[in-house]
Protein backbone atom coordinates (compact mmCIF):
# COMPACT_ATOMS: atom_id res chain seq x y z
CA UNK A 1 0.00 0.00 0.00
CA UNK A 2 1.21 3.69 -0.86
CA UNK A 3 1.56 5.99 1.67
CA UNK A 4 -1.34 8.06 0.78
CA UNK A 5 -3.63 5.75 1.02
CA UNK A 6 -1.87 4.30 4.17
CA UNK A 7 -2.12 8.13 5.52
CA UNK A 8 -5.60 7.81 5.01
CA UNK A 9 -6.32 4.84 7.51
CA UNK A 10 -7.68 5.28 10.82
CA UNK A 11 -4.85 3.93 12.23
CA UNK A 12 -1.80 6.18 13.58
CA UNK A 13 1.35 5.12 11.21
CA UNK A 14 4.43 4.69 13.60
CA UNK A 15 7.86 5.58 11.67
CA UNK A 16 10.74 4.73 13.93
CA UNK A 17 13.68 6.60 12.82
CA UNK A 18 16.87 5.05 11.20
CA UNK A 19 20.17 6.13 9.28
CA UNK A 20 21.62 3.14 7.18
CA UNK A 21 20.94 -0.56 5.84
CA UNK A 22 21.38 -1.78 9.53
CA UNK A 23 18.62 0.01 11.43
CA UNK A 24 16.39 0.12 8.72
CA UNK A 25 16.03 -3.71 8.88
CA UNK A 26 15.92 -4.10 12.26
CA UNK A 27 12.74 -1.96 12.47
CA UNK A 28 11.34 -3.53 9.55
CA UNK A 29 12.24 -6.40 11.11
CA UNK A 30 10.04 -5.54 14.52
CA UNK A 31 7.53 -4.96 12.17
CA UNK A 32 7.17 -0.94 11.65
CA UNK A 33 5.27 -0.36 8.50
CA UNK A 34 7.26 2.76 7.65
CA UNK A 35 10.71 4.51 8.30
CA UNK A 36 11.99 8.19 9.01
CA UNK A 37 15.02 8.62 7.37
CA UNK A 38 16.44 11.38 10.15
CA UNK A 39 18.72 14.05 9.17
CA UNK A 40 19.67 14.57 13.11
CA UNK A 41 20.13 10.50 13.61
CA UNK A 42 22.51 10.86 9.96
CA UNK A 43 24.27 13.85 11.52
CA UNK A 44 24.82 12.67 15.18
CA UNK A 45 26.29 8.96 13.57
CA UNK A 46 28.00 9.88 10.50
CA UNK A 47 29.17 12.44 11.67
CA UNK A 48 29.28 12.67 15.21
CA UNK A 49 27.88 16.20 15.12
CA UNK A 50 24.16 17.75 15.90
CA UNK A 51 21.95 18.54 13.67
CA UNK A 52 22.83 22.17 12.28
CA UNK A 53 22.54 21.69 8.97
CA UNK A 54 26.20 19.67 8.24
CA UNK A 55 25.06 16.80 6.57
CA UNK A 56 24.73 17.25 2.26
CA UNK A 57 21.97 16.61 0.55
CA UNK A 58 24.19 13.94 -1.32
CA UNK A 59 24.66 12.21 1.86
CA UNK A 60 21.55 11.94 2.75
CA UNK A 61 20.47 11.03 -0.75
CA UNK A 62 23.19 7.98 -0.62
CA UNK A 63 21.54 6.80 2.70
CA UNK A 64 18.44 6.63 1.33
CA UNK A 65 19.59 4.69 -1.48
CA UNK A 66 20.92 1.87 1.11
CA UNK A 67 17.53 1.55 2.93
CA UNK A 68 15.57 1.31 -0.62
CA UNK A 69 18.08 -1.36 -1.63
CA UNK A 70 17.64 -2.98 1.98
CA UNK A 71 14.46 -2.90 2.89
CA UNK A 72 10.94 -2.31 0.92
CA UNK A 73 9.19 -0.20 3.42
CA UNK A 74 7.74 3.47 2.31
CA UNK A 75 10.68 6.03 3.65
CA UNK A 76 10.00 9.05 4.86
CA UNK A 77 12.90 11.27 4.36
CA UNK A 78 14.29 14.35 6.06
CA UNK A 79 14.75 17.36 3.33
CA UNK A 80 15.46 19.95 5.73
CA UNK A 81 15.32 23.17 4.18
CA UNK A 82 15.70 21.46 0.56
CA UNK A 83 19.58 23.22 0.91
CA UNK A 84 18.90 26.54 -0.37
CA UNK A 85 15.95 28.41 -2.36
CA UNK A 86 12.90 26.96 -4.27
CA UNK A 87 15.54 25.44 -7.22
CA UNK A 88 17.52 23.90 -4.42
CA UNK A 89 14.70 22.24 -3.44
CA UNK A 90 13.09 21.13 -6.66
CA UNK A 91 16.85 19.38 -7.11
CA UNK A 92 16.33 17.86 -3.61
CA UNK A 93 13.22 16.16 -4.71
CA UNK A 94 14.32 14.86 -7.99
CA UNK A 95 17.38 13.42 -6.06
CA UNK A 96 15.25 11.82 -3.09
CA UNK A 97 12.75 10.74 -5.10
CA UNK A 98 15.34 9.07 -7.32
CA UNK A 99 16.80 7.57 -4.08
CA UNK A 100 14.09 5.44 -3.13
CA UNK A 101 11.50 8.25 -0.89
CA UNK A 102 7.68 7.94 -0.64
CA UNK A 103 7.53 11.54 1.51
CA UNK A 104 9.77 14.30 1.89
CA UNK A 105 9.89 16.86 5.26
CA UNK A 106 10.80 20.39 4.09
CA UNK A 107 11.08 23.17 6.82
CA UNK A 108 10.98 26.93 6.65
CA UNK A 109 14.26 27.61 8.47
CA UNK A 110 16.99 29.32 6.75
CA UNK A 111 19.63 27.63 5.81
CA UNK A 112 21.73 25.90 6.91
CA UNK A 113 19.10 25.02 9.57
CA UNK A 114 18.68 23.66 13.21
CA UNK A 115 17.40 20.95 15.50
CA UNK A 116 13.71 22.05 15.99
CA UNK A 117 14.40 21.34 19.72
CA UNK A 118 17.33 24.08 19.52
CA UNK A 119 16.57 27.90 20.35
CA UNK A 120 17.83 30.39 17.68
CA UNK A 121 16.28 28.99 14.73
CA UNK A 122 15.52 31.75 12.24
CA UNK A 123 12.65 31.72 9.46
CA UNK A 124 12.77 32.05 5.36
CA UNK A 125 9.29 34.16 4.73
CA UNK A 126 6.09 32.82 4.84
CA UNK A 127 5.61 33.39 1.05
CA UNK A 128 8.88 32.14 -0.01
CA UNK A 129 8.20 28.94 1.85
CA UNK A 130 4.91 28.17 0.00
CA UNK A 131 6.87 28.93 -3.14
CA UNK A 132 9.31 26.07 -2.48
CA UNK A 133 6.43 23.88 -1.87
CA UNK A 134 4.83 24.37 -4.83
CA UNK A 135 7.74 24.19 -6.48
CA UNK A 136 9.14 20.55 -5.24
CA UNK A 137 5.06 19.27 -6.28
CA UNK A 138 6.39 21.10 -9.31
CA UNK A 139 9.20 18.59 -9.51
CA UNK A 140 8.37 15.34 -8.11
CA UNK A 141 8.23 12.46 -10.56
CA UNK A 142 5.03 11.40 -9.13
CA UNK A 143 1.88 12.92 -6.94
CA UNK A 144 2.23 10.04 -4.65
CA UNK A 145 5.49 11.13 -3.56
CA UNK A 146 4.46 13.00 -0.45
CA UNK A 147 5.10 16.73 0.23
CA UNK A 148 5.20 17.06 4.80
CA UNK A 149 5.17 20.56 5.08
CA UNK A 150 6.71 21.52 8.11
CA UNK A 151 7.31 24.72 10.36
CA UNK A 152 8.97 25.74 12.91
CA UNK A 153 7.78 29.11 13.92
CA UNK A 154 6.05 28.09 17.23
CA UNK A 155 9.82 28.83 18.82
CA UNK A 156 10.31 31.98 16.90
CA UNK A 157 7.10 33.96 15.88
CA UNK A 158 4.53 31.89 18.11
CA UNK A 159 2.27 29.67 18.46
CA UNK A 160 -0.45 31.39 16.20
CA UNK A 161 1.91 32.29 13.63
CA UNK A 162 2.76 28.96 12.94
CA UNK A 163 -0.75 28.10 12.68
CA UNK A 164 -0.73 30.89 9.85
CA UNK A 165 2.33 29.55 8.48
CA UNK A 166 0.72 26.02 8.57
CA UNK A 167 -2.32 27.37 6.66
CA UNK A 168 -0.57 28.72 4.41
CA UNK A 169 1.62 25.77 3.39
CA UNK A 170 -1.60 23.48 2.73
CA UNK A 171 -2.78 26.16 0.34
CA UNK A 172 0.61 25.41 -1.62
CA UNK A 173 -0.06 21.87 -1.88
CA UNK A 174 1.66 20.14 0.86
CA UNK A 175 0.09 16.43 1.21
CA UNK A 176 0.93 16.54 5.17
CA UNK A 177 1.98 18.88 7.62
CA UNK A 178 4.19 19.00 10.73
CA UNK A 179 3.95 21.98 12.82
CA UNK A 180 7.83 21.41 14.83
CA UNK A 181 7.86 21.46 18.94
CA UNK A 182 4.67 22.27 20.35
CA UNK A 183 5.05 22.71 23.87
CA UNK A 184 2.35 21.77 25.68
CA UNK A 185 -0.55 19.26 25.09
CA UNK A 186 -2.99 22.20 24.64
CA UNK A 187 -1.33 23.25 21.54
CA UNK A 188 -0.99 19.83 20.16
CA UNK A 189 -4.45 19.84 20.87
CA UNK A 190 -5.36 23.30 19.27
CA UNK A 191 -3.01 21.93 16.07
CA UNK A 192 -5.23 18.93 15.71
CA UNK A 193 -8.48 20.62 16.44
CA UNK A 194 -7.35 22.88 13.17
CA UNK A 195 -6.12 20.56 10.72
CA UNK A 196 -7.26 17.45 12.04
CA UNK A 197 -9.66 15.64 9.00
CA UNK A 198 -7.98 18.05 6.51
CA UNK A 199 -4.68 16.27 5.79
CA UNK A 200 -2.50 14.18 8.26
CA UNK A 201 -0.59 15.61 10.79
CA UNK A 202 2.88 14.44 11.96
CA UNK A 203 4.23 14.30 15.51
CA UNK A 204 7.61 14.49 16.51
CA UNK A 205 8.40 12.64 19.37
CA UNK A 206 11.71 14.19 20.81
CA UNK A 207 13.42 12.33 24.11
CA UNK A 208 14.21 15.79 26.39
CA UNK A 209 13.01 17.94 23.27
CA UNK A 210 9.93 20.55 23.61
CA UNK A 211 7.23 18.48 23.15
CA UNK A 212 5.56 16.39 25.91
CA UNK A 213 6.75 12.47 25.18
CA UNK A 214 3.16 10.66 24.48
CA UNK A 215 2.34 7.22 22.88
CA UNK A 216 1.50 6.44 19.24
CA UNK A 217 -1.95 5.45 20.75
CA UNK A 218 -2.50 9.09 22.59
CA UNK A 219 -1.54 9.99 19.58
CA UNK A 220 -3.92 8.73 17.85
CA UNK A 221 -6.49 10.07 20.21
CA UNK A 222 -5.50 13.60 19.79
CA UNK A 223 -5.70 13.33 15.72
CA UNK A 224 -2.38 13.08 14.76
CA UNK A 225 -1.57 9.94 11.76
CA UNK A 226 1.89 9.88 11.78
CA UNK A 227 4.28 9.41 15.04
CA UNK A 228 8.03 9.84 14.06
CA UNK A 229 10.53 9.05 17.07
CA UNK A 230 13.13 10.61 14.83
CA UNK A 231 16.83 10.43 17.69
CA UNK A 232 15.71 7.39 19.88
CA UNK A 233 17.83 4.63 18.14
CA UNK A 234 20.51 6.65 18.01
CA UNK A 235 20.54 7.62 21.83
CA UNK A 236 20.12 4.20 22.53
CA UNK A 237 22.77 2.91 20.44
CA UNK A 238 25.31 5.49 21.96
CA UNK A 239 24.76 4.67 25.54
CA UNK A 240 25.29 0.89 24.42
CA UNK A 241 28.46 1.91 22.39
CA UNK A 242 29.51 4.23 25.04
CA UNK A 243 29.44 1.20 28.05
CA UNK A 244 30.94 -1.35 25.17
CA UNK A 245 33.73 0.66 24.37
CA UNK A 246 34.24 1.56 27.99
CA UNK A 247 34.07 -2.12 28.78
CA UNK A 248 36.48 -3.46 26.09
CA UNK A 249 39.53 -0.66 27.07
CA UNK A 250 39.03 -1.61 30.70
CA UNK A 251 39.10 -5.49 30.31
CA UNK A 252 41.10 -6.04 26.73
CA UNK A 253 38.31 -8.32 25.88
CA UNK A 254 34.74 -8.48 25.11
CA UNK A 255 33.97 -10.96 27.09
CA UNK A 256 32.18 -9.23 30.32
CA UNK A 257 30.10 -7.06 27.70
CA UNK A 258 28.67 -11.06 25.92
CA UNK A 259 25.32 -10.70 27.19
CA UNK A 260 24.79 -7.32 25.83
CA UNK A 261 26.04 -8.53 22.48
CA UNK A 262 24.96 -11.12 19.44
CA UNK A 263 27.57 -13.53 18.45
CA UNK A 264 28.72 -13.90 14.96
CA UNK A 265 25.51 -16.33 14.33
CA UNK A 266 23.03 -13.84 15.96
CA UNK A 267 24.26 -11.25 14.35
CA UNK A 268 24.23 -13.02 10.87
CA UNK A 269 20.33 -13.83 11.51
CA UNK A 270 19.69 -10.51 11.69
CA UNK A 271 21.56 -8.90 8.46
CA UNK A 272 20.09 -12.19 6.18
CA UNK A 273 23.92 -13.94 5.47
CA UNK A 274 22.30 -17.51 4.76
CA UNK A 275 19.50 -16.46 2.54
CA UNK A 276 22.52 -14.02 0.39
CA UNK A 277 24.49 -16.67 0.43
CA UNK A 278 22.18 -19.21 -0.74
CA UNK A 279 20.78 -16.23 -3.32
CA UNK A 280 24.37 -16.65 -4.62
CA UNK A 281 25.00 -19.97 -5.17
CA UNK A 282 21.48 -20.13 -7.05
CA UNK A 283 23.10 -18.41 -10.18
CA UNK A 284 26.28 -20.47 -9.56
CA UNK A 285 27.14 -21.90 -13.25
CA UNK A 286 24.48 -20.12 -14.76
CA UNK A 287 25.80 -20.18 -17.89
CA UNK A 288 24.09 -23.58 -18.12
C1 LIG B 1 12.95 15.53 13.05
C2 LIG B 1 14.33 16.02 12.95
O1 LIG B 1 14.41 17.05 11.99
C3 LIG B 1 15.31 14.94 12.47
O2 LIG B 1 16.32 15.33 11.92
O3 LIG B 1 15.06 13.77 12.70
C4 LIG B 1 14.89 16.55 14.29
C5 LIG B 1 14.88 15.53 15.37
C6 LIG B 1 15.93 15.69 16.44
O4 LIG B 1 16.72 16.63 16.41
O5 LIG B 1 16.02 14.82 17.34
C7 LIG B 1 14.14 17.81 14.67
O6 LIG B 1 14.56 18.89 14.24
O7 LIG B 1 13.14 17.74 15.42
Amino acid sequence: MGLRDRLAADEILVAPGVYDGLTAALASQAGFEALYLSGAAVAYTRLGRPDIGLSTSSEMADTMALIADRVALPVIIDADTGFGNALNAQRTMRLYERAGASALQVEDQTYPKRCGHLSDKTLIPRSEMAGKIAAMADARASDDTLIIARTDAIAVEGFDAALERAEAYVTAGADALFIEAPRSRDQMTRITDQFAGRLPLLANMVEGGATPISTASELQELGFSIAIFPGGIVRALARTAQDYYASLHAHGSNTPFKQRMFDFDGLNDVIGTDAMLAEGRKWEGADG
